[in-house]
């Protein structure tokens, strides 16, 4: 039987980690703001943002949510992000992706002042993680080296293979497992005999955006399996990159989805924003 990687356990004992330190930081008058912004009502992104307000309050932060409508321009939301970064009051800043088509994310991205990039998306940050500098991390990829490190899965020495080379996942992944002293290959939709190349991985990470793409085909017998996709399939239920039924009995540890990746974010969500004032 594989070890099930509970994500939604491990989140909420960071939370409570957390929730611990916000408490102590109020004790010496220092409080935490977090600055939530979408724009649209894209239902799936008003349902991420929810949460992440639902952990802020839980944790003792407080969020100041922007709703803007979907023709906001992009110099106005530019003027909104530089208020923001000029508001001693507010200490971290994270506009909700996607933005709308006529709206340049990568702009947005480096409007944010690096000491208020929560998300971990600004090159400054960026670059830090690459060099081994103390920054803000990537929530998703920081999420997975929790689940590891928590559930006593090893990294160093280990293949990691990971599949998919967004920003947003697969690179600053692949950037934290080397700093873990894992041996790391990134694959990708060009990747030449991609079952083999995954085959070789004792710990692999699926970031490929495809509705249970990865079967018991492409996992080492024994292998640590970490879904990070998220669809919704024809029966409306949740559901990752891997097909869980017919991997789970060829792994020696998985995550579900939901429950897995995607509560993590928003723990390591909320530790960037303590982050903002830890000394
Ligand atoms: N600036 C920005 N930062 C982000 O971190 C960001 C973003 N934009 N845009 C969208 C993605 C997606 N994302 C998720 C967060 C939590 C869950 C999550 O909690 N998932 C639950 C299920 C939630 C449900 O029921 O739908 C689970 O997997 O168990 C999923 C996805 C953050 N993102």
């Amino acid at each position: 039987m594989a070890q099930l990687i509970d994500g939604k356990l491990i989140s909420q004992q960071i939370k409570d980690e957390l929730k611990e330190e916000v408490a102590q930081f109020k004790a010496e008058g220092i409080d935490i703001c977090l600055a939530v912004i979408q724009v649209g009502s894209d239902p799936a992104s008003s349902v991420y943002v929810r949460n992440k307000k639902k952990a802020c309050a839980y944790i003792g932060v407080e969020s100041r949510s922007y709703e803007l409508p979907e023709e906001t321009s992009e110099e106005e939301l530019i003027k909104l992000v530089e208020e923001l970064n000029a508001d001693e009051s507010v200490n971290g800043i994270l506009v909700q992706l996607p933005v709308p088509d006529h709206i340049d994310e990568d702009k947005i991205i480096r409007t944010i002042s690096p000491n208020k990039d929560v998300d971990g998306f600004h090159p400054v940050s960026v670059g830090r993680l690459w060099i081994g500098e103390k920054g803000f991390l990537s929530c998703t990829p920081a999420g997975i080296i929790q689940l590891l490190k928590r559930s006593n899965i090893s990294i160093e020495g280990k293949e990691c293979v990971i599949i998919g080379r967004s920003n947003i996942v697969g690179k600053p992944m692949a950037a934290l497992l080397l700093r873990e002293n894992g041996t790391v290959t990134v694959a990708h939709s060009r990747t030449k005999d991609l079952k083999e190349v995954a085959k070789r991985a004792d710990i692999l990470i699926v970031a490929i955006g495809k509705e249970r793409f990865i079967t018991s085909e492409y996992i080492k017998e024994g292998a640590v399996v970490i879904d990070v996709g998220m669809h919704r399939d024809e029966a409306n239920h949740l559901c990752g990159d891997v097909d869980f039924a017919d991997v789970e009995p060829h792994s020696s540890a998985i995550t579900p989805v939901p429950g897995g990746v995607g509560p993590m974010t928003i723990a390591m969500l909320m530790n960037n924003c303590v982050e903002t004032v830890r000394k």
